[in-house]
């Protein structure tokens, strides 16, 4: 990488709770983010790790009993006179951050039909974002509408703008939800889930179109999923959260290629692979999340980890680098640990995901 990266996010120590009839739910327990233009971050955990809550405080969007107990979110942006200004999106009051996530801050949704309205076409969806963002009007606008259902591969695009919701296929629909998201020119695209309700085949052409937009648009994409399959080939950078904690970082090639953290081993080996026979049958992490409604002590996934030191249920594990890009944390990593080795069957899939080239 010989272009110098720009980053556009870096959030640090974001701390969320809710509050609940039953006590407080700590969901986001100290993350940190960095993200940088013309990259895309995945963030990789099972359900109810914190991703959403995470990625919600970009776009300013919180529950009536959510309360941020710390954290800085820095966004580096271009404002309208060329200038590039940072501002930190927690310290925001509700109208700037309406102001900024319209012009600068996009996010995709897991099911198209909950962000489209059924009872207006999708040129009226489309258009109502741009006469937002640009005031265009007439046969601007509708070049504009035209431009973008173009842009995310939409083809027979006149008849598509004057169709509702439901006269079009779910990949198609969802296509149409990113041109919405694309309407505002934004830097930052944040894609929750966006292709969890769609069939495979499907999935991957709107992951391909996702990639394509990144690197011709030259934005930064925040990807959250729980299936470590899906971010092999979008991702540059992967998160691995669990229960409300980030355990692992790096490059993709550095989480698939060499995880450190037991429950990375765990994500990996659960993946279906790529060359899937049918009678493949696939590994599970036994047991559950911890309730976060309690106090979580030493290693959240100790209690589900075959590889847990004593001091995994005492003592919180700090971050261990790896290298300059990759870190886990893990008592695993310690000097004084005992040595282990990631379980022999997920040696072979790894050394198998090199041979087939299945990561990016
Ligand atoms: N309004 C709320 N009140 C109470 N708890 C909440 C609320 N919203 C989220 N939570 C809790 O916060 C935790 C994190 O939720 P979050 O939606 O971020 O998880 P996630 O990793 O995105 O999961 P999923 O993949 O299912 O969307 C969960 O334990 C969830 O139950």
């Amino acid at each position: 990488m010989s272009k110098k990266r720009r980053q556009i996010l870096r959030m640090r120590d974001l701390r969320v709770s809710f509050k609940t009839a039953n006590g407080i739910v700590q969901a986001v327990r100290g993350v940190d983010l960095d993200v940088f233009r013309g990259e895309t971050v995945a963030i990789v955990g099972e359900s109810g790790s914190g991703k959403s809550v995470t990625v919600k405080q970009v776009m300013g969007i919180r529950a009536h009993n959510e309360v941020v107990d710390s954290g800085t979110a820095e966004f580096t942006y271009t404002d309208d006179s060329g200038a590039e200004r940072t501002v930190d999106l927690m310290a925001l009051s509700d109208k700037e951050m309406v102001a900024l996530k319209g012009d600068h801050i996009a996010m995709v949704f897991q099911d198209p039909l909950t962000s489209l309205d059924p009872t207006m076409t999708i040129e009226r969806q489309l258009a109502e974002g741009i006469v937002h963002h640009t005031g265009l009007r007439g046969d601007a606008l509708h070049r504009r509408c035209v431009e973008l259902l173009d842009l995310v591969g939409i083809t027979d695009v006149e008849a598509r703008l004057a169709s509702y919701p439901h006269q079009l296929s779910g990949g198609m629909r969802q296509r149409v939800v990113i041109a919405i998201a694309l309407s505002c020119d934004p830097d930052l695209l944040i894609c929750d889930e966006p292709t969890t309700a769609l069939d495979v085949t499907i999935q991957a052409r709107i992951l391909e179109l996702i990639l394509e937009l990144q690197r011709k648009l030259d934005i930064a994409v925040i990807f959250i999923t729980h299936n470590l399959g899906v971010v092999a080939k979008v991702a540059d950078y992967v998160n691995v959260m669990y229960a409300g904690k980030l355990v692992e970082a790096g490059t993709t090639a550095d989480v698939f290629f060499d995880p450190r953290h037991p429950y990375t081993w765990g994500l990996l080996s659960s993946m279906p692979s790529v060359s899937a026979r049918r009678e493949e049958r696939l590994f599970t992490i036994k047991g559950n999340p911890p309730n976060l409604l309690n106090e979580v002590v030493g290693d959240a996934f100790a209690p589900r980890n075959p590889y847990a030191l004593d001091i995994d249920f005492v003592k919180e594990p700090p971050r261990f680098k790896i290298s300059e890009h990759h870190w886990a944390a893990t008592w695993l990593l310690d000097p004084r640990a005992p040595k282990v080795e990631m379980p022999p069957q997920l040696a072979e899939r790894i050394a198998q995901m090199r041979d087939e080239g299945s990561v990016a």
